[in-house]
């Protein structure tokens, strides 16, 4: 701490061109620096209107903030220039200010839209068309329609040619299911056209999950079909073309299962919408007046960021307990109501390994439906590097340099650690952040 009468000397040293006094004061307290005397001026503000090039040295050696600004809006820098004092004003004008001098370690943005894993849409979703329950009651008799059938959220798929396929179901291969007045059976949308077909011709998708004990509905169906166990990484496996379709349908249904009952009042409800709207069925409930955002699907925003080093040439990455051995990925968390992306970025780092983060950039997002996140990828730039892992969540956290993450990339024998799969956008924001554009 320091007295009013030690910043009234302080100030006073500064505006007289006192260099020696300058320094001992600041020796003595270094949180003079950037202190306002009754007029909102600070020392460096005074040197400059003054014309005291060796007090603005020595004040700016020590760190002192040049952004600041006086009552009139000016920082020291246009005081400089104002009162004819050229020589402070170059000074000023070459430090330069950390925030933006950070900002240029951050990557250019991708120029094309990635096409990431989860995110590739072939429907055209038709929002519309929810609510036209004769149109939607045809497409579900149709010979034409696809239904996509989940067991406890996993998706009937079959294995050929190296790849996970998603097994398209006709209506009668689901009717059982269908006649079942419980079951909810979510309307995904059309398959898009080259050219503009008639309503009547659009393939139309359904998805429908069941709880019942799928054994005998496996016997009748191709043999080579079966539910693909574990969201992770069982869904990875997926098709890149399959992968968006599921990550649709999967996060809805997961909904349904998950919230049968109003949450308002724990009265039972209805589907409405085909799949994209479920209404509590007492009269009189809050749910029911106005936009209720219980009644629709939710999505649960996560920030994922990675951490760049100051220096530009490093990357913090961190381990969970629960990831396989040797992986190192993005910190990521939840975004918290009334947070805004920037902040939520600012805080889960902090709160995972201790850095503080100053300029955040974001790249892009991606659908993750697990049950139903949206993972929102930035990068951003550390103020502070000393790590200190949050043990409750995070096993292990620490910088790695670019040459590390490109070993790990490439999968080269020096590599210390393992990557995130490419289907997750922590790959991606690796990835880019090197700059490597071999497609790996
Ligand atoms: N695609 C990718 O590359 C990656 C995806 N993820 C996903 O991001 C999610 C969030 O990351 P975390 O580090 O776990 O978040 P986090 O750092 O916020 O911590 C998770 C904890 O937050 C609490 N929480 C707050 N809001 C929640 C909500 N809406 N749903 C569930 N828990 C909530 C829970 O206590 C939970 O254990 C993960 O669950 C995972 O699915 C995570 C890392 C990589
Ligand atoms: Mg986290
Ligand atoms: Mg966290
Ligand atoms: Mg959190
Ligand atoms: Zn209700």
């Amino acid at each position: 701490m320091f007295s009013d009468e030690l910043l009234a000397r302080f100030l006073d040293a500064s505006s007289r061109g006192d260099v020696e006094t300058v320094s001992v004061l600041m020796s003595r307290s270094t949180e003079l620096l950037n202190q306002r005397g009754e007029q909102g001026w600070t020392a460096l503000m005074l040197a400059a209107r003054n014309g005291h090039f060796d007090v603005a040295k020595v004040l700016l050696s020590h760190g002192c903030d040049t952004s600041g600004t006086n009552r009139s809006g000016q920082t020291a820098a246009d005081v400089a220039q104002f009162w004819g004092n050229l020589h402070i004003a170059r000074l000023l004008a070459s430090v330069p200010d950390p925030v933006p001098d950070l900002r240029r370690l951050l990557p250019d943005r991708a120029g094309e839209e990635p096409d990431t894993f989860f995110n590739r849409e072939f429907l055209d979703r038709m929002s519309v068309k929810r609510s036209d329950s004769e149109w939607l009651d045809s497409k579900r008799a149709s010979p034409d329609s696809v239904f996509l059938l989940f067991h406890k959220l996993n998706p009937l798929v079959s294995s050929g040619a190296g790849e996970t396929r998603l097994c398209k179901l006709g209506a009668p291969g689901v009717q059982e299911l269908l006649k079942n007045g419980d079951t909810v059976v979510v309307f995904l949308g059309v398959e898009r056209q080259e050219k503009q077909e008639k309503e009547d011709n659009l393939v139309a998708w359904f998805a429908l999950d069941t709880e019942d004990d799928p054994t005998e509905f496996l016997k009748t169906e191709d043999p080579g079909c079966f539910f693909l166990p574990g969201a992770m990484p069982g869904l990875l496996r997926l098709s890149d073309d399959d992968a968006g379709v599921v990550a649709q349908a999967r996060s809805v249904l997961a909904w349904h299962s998950r919230y049968r009952f109003c949450p308002t009042c724990g009265s039972a409800t209805k589907v409405e919408e085909a799949g994209y709207k479920r209404t509590c069925l007492r009269a009189g409930c809050r749910s029911l007046q106005g936009v209720h955002n219980t009644c629709y699907p939710r999505v649960d925003p996560v920030v994922i960021m990675l951490v760049l080093h100051p220096d530009g040439n490093q990357c913090l990455l961190g381990r969970k307990k629960t990831f396989p051995p040797g992986l190192f990925s993005c910190l990521a968390g939840f975004v918290e109501p009334g947070e805004a992306l920037e902040s939520a970025v600012r805080r889960e780092v902090l709160e995972e390994s201790g850095v503080q983060v100053g300029p955040v950039q974001y790249l892009s997002s991606q659908a993750w439906p697990m049950p139903s996140c949206l993972m929102i990828g930035c990068h951003c730039v550390a103020l502070t590097t000393d790590v200190t892992a949050d043990e409750n969540e995070i096993e292990e956290a620490r910088w790695f340099t670019r040459q590390q993450v490109i070993d790990a990339l490439v999968k080269d024998k020096r590599a210390v650690f393992n990557m995130p799969p490419r289907q997750a956008i922590a790959h991606l924001l690796l990835k880019h952040w090197t700059g490597f554009n071999a497609n790996l």
